[in-house]
């Protein structure tokens, strides 16, 4: 099968996570026997540069017309000073929405050979960690009514909105109780519905939701308990639904249970087969450049790709599966390094990985 995938390395690190991502699919075609014709597009910092948009028209469109789009990060201290729609994440926002890709798919699995770089306590990294954060995507406070009032009794004010209709919450709520049919049948909705009505409409719809999936347990909890419990008992957790800041936090903290921001993968998924797949972390401006940055979390995610938008288990698991032998024979990237451990940059653990597969 021929498939066209649109690639937007954005900046930083994202072209170097990027290049080591495509060699890795290139690979995978070439021993499956598919073709995969890439297509590099603009978005992010390196847009504004060249177009003066951070997202430009023709991005929107080549990712729209595109089987699936596998991004890197955007943004970065060279942006730091546009605001509001010119800053470079917007264009991240901007592609989220114009896609609809609603939900944003984080698993946060432990590996077997990376018990020793989860900063938890050795009893519960025994137990194994394998948590899925399923993030609204386009909708709550990273969309909303946003503004600044010039004059307040205090001086100048700023705002933004955290809205949410029952529809958003509708959709998002059955793609996590969907994926916990698959899994181990529990969802934990997080919230902060003790002081938010936003929150107080996310529980109800949820609620309501859940008595089309009786098989499934649901229960509730505040974000700032979860945020704490994530550390406390993670096995507790099977799939956790959330809102968009909340879930964007809440997985940053499940990377770094399970090792390092470096290997958490993700997908945005939305009604049909289009999705668009990026590591969870940014663009890390304090390593961009160096060969230090972990290609692994947007290796996981071009195998997310080939599983959600391809429907091939067996390609995507050969992936997983590579990623699994290195780590197993010690091979690490800075950020997950510990004793013992062989130090490699992103290039050679991309060599690695593809010298795993091709075996
Ligand atoms: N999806 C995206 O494009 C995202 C973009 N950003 C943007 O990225 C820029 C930097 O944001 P930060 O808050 O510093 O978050 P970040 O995720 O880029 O970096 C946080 C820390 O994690 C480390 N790190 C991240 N990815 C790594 C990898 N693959 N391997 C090894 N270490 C890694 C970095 O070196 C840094 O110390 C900002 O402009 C921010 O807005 C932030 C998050 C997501
Ligand atoms: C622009 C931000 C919302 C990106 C981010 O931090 C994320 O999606 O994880
Ligand atoms: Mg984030």
């Amino acid at each position: 099968m021929r498939y066209s995938i649109a690639t937007i390395p954005g900046d930083g690190i994202g072209p170097e996570v990027i290049q080591e991502t495509i060699l890795v699919l290139n690979k995978v075609g070439e021993i499956f026997g598919h073709q995969m014709d890439f297509q590099e597009v603009l978005a992010g910092g390196i847009a504004i540069d060249k177009t003066g948009m951070p997202l430009p028209k023709e991005t929107i469109e080549i990712c729209r017309n595109s089987d699936a789009v596998l991004l890197g990060a955007v943004g970065g201290p060279k942006w730091d000073n546009l605001s509001g729609d010119k800053r470079p994440e917007r264009a991240l926002l901007g592609l989220r929405e114009a896609l609809g890709l609603y939900a944003n798919i984080r698993p946060a699995v432990l590996y077997q050979a990376l018990k020793e770089a989860s900063p938890l306590r050795s009893d519960i990294v025994e137990k194994g960690i394998d948590i899925c954060v399923v993030r609204e995507l386009t909708g709550g406070i990273y969309f909303g009514d946003r503004g600044r009032n010039k004059e307040g009794k205090m001086g100048e004010s700023a705002y933004d909105t955290e809205s949410y209709s029952v529809g958003e919450v509708e959709r998002i709520a059955r793609s996590a109780f969907e994926i916990a049919r698959k899994r181990n049948r529990k969802v934990t909705s997080v919230d902060k519905a003790n002081v938010l009505e936003s929150s107080r409409l996310w529980r109800s719809v949820i609620v309501e939701l859940s008595k089309d999936y009786p098989d499934v347990a649901l229960d509730h909890m505040y974000i700032d308990n979860a945020a704490m419990q994530l550390i406390r008992d993670p096995q507790q957790f099977d799939v956790i639904v959330t809102t968009n800041m909340f879930g964007d936090i809440l997985s940053d903290e499940a990377s770094m249970i399970t090792g390092s921001i470096g290997m958490l993968p993700s997908a945005s998924l939305g009604e049909g087969s289009l999705g668009m797949y990026e590591p969870i972390h940014g663009s890390a401006p304090d390593i961009a450049g160096e060969d230090k940055a972990n290609p692994i979390a947007t290796i996981l995610s071009s195998a997310m790709m080939l599983r959600f938008s391809f429907a091939l288990e067996e390609e995507a698991k050969a992936i997983e599966n590579a990623v699994m032998k290195v780590l197993e024979n010690n091979y690490r990237t800075g950020d997950i390094i510990s004793k013992g451990m062989t130090l490699v940059g992103t290039k050679e653990m991309g060599r690695l990985i593809l010298q795993e597969l091709a075996k």
